[in-house]
């Protein structure tokens, strides 16, 4: 059977659940406050306890890889559980584990996130550029393949990107702006239609952390995954001047900004929907 394009499948459960992609970051701290132990079976009832929780209402979820990894393999068995949930619960899971590499490593990568039946399975993953957009070729067809989505890092929240990520190129676009052009093309390759249609297969990720972001995203025609919001200081409110016509493909993520609400249900879910409702 064809597969669904990730745009078009991120666009329904959008639509009909609202846009906000929240982030299960099950930090050290964040079991401390939830009032479990630091062990994998602390981490596996804070990971699965915030899909029991929003997994009905949630479009999108986005497992940091990281705080999974840091328990080997009994914590990335977890990571393998909280996807199938998600999965279940009938979200989109976006796992960000920022990879990047030379071509026939980011094959194996790409088998390993992107094909139907990897244990670690993805929707999308986020990918980092920094060997090159071209380098990344394997994912994006991979992806493309499977009804999948991509997120290659465009311009990061943090403050120390901008050294890298503003740098001019030869033809003085910043290295940035070169990202955002090289993924609107792939989009327009894989049939993508204009900035407001269905969403491309290869999104961008662009921190909601500055107002300025020194990047023209109006002809890009994927979604925007825009972390930074609550613990990093990005607002919600900020996110029409940030973004400016293409809001309309932003995708807001939030991780200690609701995860902190935990763990109870109600008081989870009430985050997740105030996050909502303010984006309007
Ligand atoms: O530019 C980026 C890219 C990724 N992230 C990730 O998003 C979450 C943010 O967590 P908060 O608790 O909402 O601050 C985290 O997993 C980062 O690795 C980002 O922040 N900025």
């Amino acid at each position: 059977m064809p597969h669904i394009p990730y745009g078009a499948r991120l666009a329904e459960v959008t639509a009909a659940r609202g846009r906000l992609c929240v982030g299960i970051d099950p930090h050290p701290s964040m079991l401390d406050a939830w009032g479990l132990e630091r062990t994998v079976a602390g981490l596996e009832s804070c990971a699965r306890g915030m899909v029991e929780a929003l997994g009905a209402t949630v479009a999108v979820f986005k497992p940091q890889s990281a705080l999974f990894e840091e328990y080997g393999s009994a914590g990335i068995a977890v990571l393998e559980r909280t996807l199938a949930d998600i999965r279940a619960a009938g979200a989109l899971s976006l796992l960000d584990v920022k990879r990047g590499d030379i071509g026939s490593t980011m094959a194996g990568y790409a088998r390993a996130y992107l094909l139907d039946d990897a244990p670690l399975a993805a929707d999308a993953i986020t990918l980092s550029p920094y060997l090159g957009y071209g380098s990344l070729q394997p994912a994006i067809d991979l992806a493309i393949a499977n009804g999948r989505g991509v997120y290659v890092l465009a311009r990061t929240s943090n403050p120390e990107g901008d050294h890298v990520q503003l740098a001019a190129g030869a033809d003085g676009r910043p290295v940035a702006q070169q990202i955002v052009d090289a993924a609107t093309a792939t989009n327009v390759a894989a049939g993508a239609s204009g900035a407001g249609g269905i969403p491309g297969p290869v999104g961008l990720v662009v921190g909601a952390t500055r107002v300025d972001t020194g990047i023209d995203l109006d002809a890009f025609n994927g979604s925007i995954l825009a972390p930074g919001i609550g613990a990093q200081g990005g607002k919600l409110d900020d996110l029409p001047t940030i973004f400016g016509t293409s809001l309309g493909n932003v995708l807001p993520t939030t991780s200690r900004g609701v995860m902190g609400q935990g763990p109870d249900a109600d008081e989870l879910r009430q985050a997740a929907r105030l996050n909502v409702m303010t984006m309007g």
